[in-house]
């Protein structure tokens, strides 16, 4: 089933065109990487999406709910892990997500319940109790990402997460984010890193805010490792 579709979305800051006609349909279950380098559009893209910014040029639909029609519905359907970090580091784990769940409205029980599947999804159920300033990069970025799970949606996004992570705490989290897509979300996943992306994934290579190609990374990288087919598509440099 389609979860999230950007059908001819353009964007420009002032004279600048971010984004440039860019179209691309996934289904659910799939992890699929927006790969671009820097200035490509992919920050763009995640405003566009979560309504930061608005644009009349295009349409973008989240589990068949039109964003700019039914924007509440839309924005249900969608967990979000932006790339600055966005904890309150004097509160606990637990304290963190009690307060983001009653945001979504959900209290009591049913927020414990909601709170408890999202730590055990990342692994995180032990450190509930500490406080967000002790825990280290990694912790917290995958506490961020129960947090953009609690109201249950259908879609995660996450702007380069991985970013200022060490090795191993950036193996951990891509390791997550692939079970969560096996367990039936899509994973919506900007970077410029393409080790971060496995021969399976789906791949949207954005260049100069527009789409080069949408397919799986396995068919883009050919015969080749991805990262040459990826420097080959983007190295066009923008007229001066
Ligand atoms: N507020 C702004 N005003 C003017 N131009 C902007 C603004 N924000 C972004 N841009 C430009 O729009 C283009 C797309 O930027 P965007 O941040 O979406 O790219 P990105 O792929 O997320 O890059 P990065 O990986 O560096 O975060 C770039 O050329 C950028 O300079």
């Amino acid at each position: 089933m389609s979860m999230l579709t950007v059908h001819d979305v353009s964007y420009s800051y002032g004279a600048k065109r971010a984004l440039d006609h860019v179209s691309f349909d996934l289904t659910e279950g799939r992890f699929c990487a927006l790969l671009g380098p820097n200035g490509a559009g992919k920050s763009t893209l995640f405003s566009l999406m979560t309504r930061l910014l608005v644009t009349r040029d295009g349409a973008i639909s989240v589990a068949g709910h039109d964003l700019a029609q039914s924007p509440r519905a839309a924005l249900a359907q969608i967990g979000v892990v932006f790339q600055q970090q966005t904890l309150d580091l004097d509160m606990t784990v637990l304290q963190n997500l009690r307060y983001f769940a009653a945001l979504q409205g959900l209290s009591g029980a049913s927020a414990q319940r909601s709170i408890d599947a999202a730590l055990d999804r990342l692994d995180m159920r032990e450190r509930a109790g500490e406080k967000a300033r002790a825990l280290n990069g990694g912790h917290r970025r995958r506490m961020e990402i129960a947090r953009a799970l609690i109201h249950d949606p259908k879609v995660l996004m996450l702007d380069e997460p991985t970013v200022g992570l060490d090795t191993g705490s950036r193996q951990a989290i891509t390791a997550h984010v692939h079970d969560l897509a096996d367990s039936g979300l899509l994973v919506f996943w900007a970077t410029h890193l393409v080790d971060e992306i496995g021969d399976d994934d789906d791949v949207v290579v954005l260049h100069q805010g527009r789409v080069m190609c949408h397919d799986r990374a396995a068919n883009i990288a050919g015969d080749g490792p991805l990262i040459d087919a990826f420097i080959k598509m983007t190295a066009r440099k923008e007229p001066a």
